[in-house]
């Protein structure tokens, strides 16, 4: 039967030792749909993207990327996946062009296919100058947009990306907001985790609040209004309240008017 569920988590979980990273939770994301995963530090937000992309082993709980299981069918799956790290390993010693190439062969894409897209992307994101160049010459950023370029060549079905806009100058970031956005009315399904605000108000169809490895809850950004009775209300007040920083927010609040921080002349 065809469906257009593209992630499928059941009862999913993590645990380190003692530390329970990730508490069983479902979720189910869309053909198309543009994810946003939010979370305080250390709320479960990489471990969770880890298990969905198969470099993690559930601890329980399985995860259906479009029908397939990514423990039991890993080649399957993850050949309908990418994954864009917060920090991607690149290899130093290659150029950008040789690790463009290095991942269509692993992916198997014709020479005219790989010809096609990698120029699309590389001068989207004003690559093309800096492509003959070894990785290790690349800043933090650069590396972040080639990661991106090679991730998009196999023309995944889902996209994974950890904190993709860290460490992108103001027209890096709106590049690749604009393409993601274009990918999903495509028919790509997004999912991200994000510590901005902001781009996930603007960008995502829904989002999923984790603190400390719970689900706490699932929707798009009106639901939530909808559920704290305040439609005024900005992301922002509403993650604070749910993930409960009211109160470390008040505080710096309180620093900031204080006259000890004022500016003195
Ligand atoms: N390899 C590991 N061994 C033990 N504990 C780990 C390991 N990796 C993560 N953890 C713990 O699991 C919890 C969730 O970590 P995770 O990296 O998933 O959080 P995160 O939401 O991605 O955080 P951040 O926003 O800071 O990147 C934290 O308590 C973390 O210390």
């Amino acid at each position: 039967m065809l469906t257009d569920v593209r992630i499928q988590l059941n009862q999913i979980s993590k645990e380190y030792g003692t530390t329970k990273a990730v508490k069983p939770f479902n979720l189910e994301v869309k053909k198309g749909e543009l994810f946003c995963f939010l979370g305080p530090n250390g709320s479960g937000k990489t471990t969770t993207i880890k298990m969905m992309t198969g470099l993690l082993e559930p601890t329980d709980g399985t995860v259906l990327i479009s029908g397939i299981n990514m423990w039991t069918s890993p080649l399957e799956a993850k050949k309908l996946i990418a994954y864009v790290p917060d920090q991607p390993k690149l290899y130093p010693k290659l150029t950008g062009q040789e690790f463009l190439q290095f991942t269509a062969s692993i992916y198997q894409i014709s020479e005219q296919e790989f010809e096609e897209r990698s120029t699309k992307y590389v001068s989207m994101f004003q690559l093309d100058q800096r492509l003959d160049e070894l990785i290790e010459a690349y800043s933090h950023g650069m590396k972040q947009k080639l990661s991106l370029c090679a991730a998009l060549l196999h023309q995944p079905d889902v996209l994974f990306l950890d904190e993709p806009t860290v460490g992108l100058d103001p027209q890096g970031a709106k590049t690749m907001k604009n393409l993601l956005q274009a990918l999903c009315q495509n028919g790509m399904t997004v999912f991200m985790s994000t510590h901005i605000l902001e781009i996930a108000e603007q960008m995502c169809d829904r989002v999923g609040i984790i603190k400390n490895g719970d689900l706490l809850t699932v929707g798009t950004v009106d639901d939530l209004r909808k559920q704290k009775g305040s439609m005024d209300s900005s992301l922002e007040d509403l993650f604070l309240e749910l993930t409960g920083d009211t109160e470390a927010q008040s505080l710096v609040r309180e620093m900031e008017d204080s006259p000890s921080s004022e500016v003195r002349r």
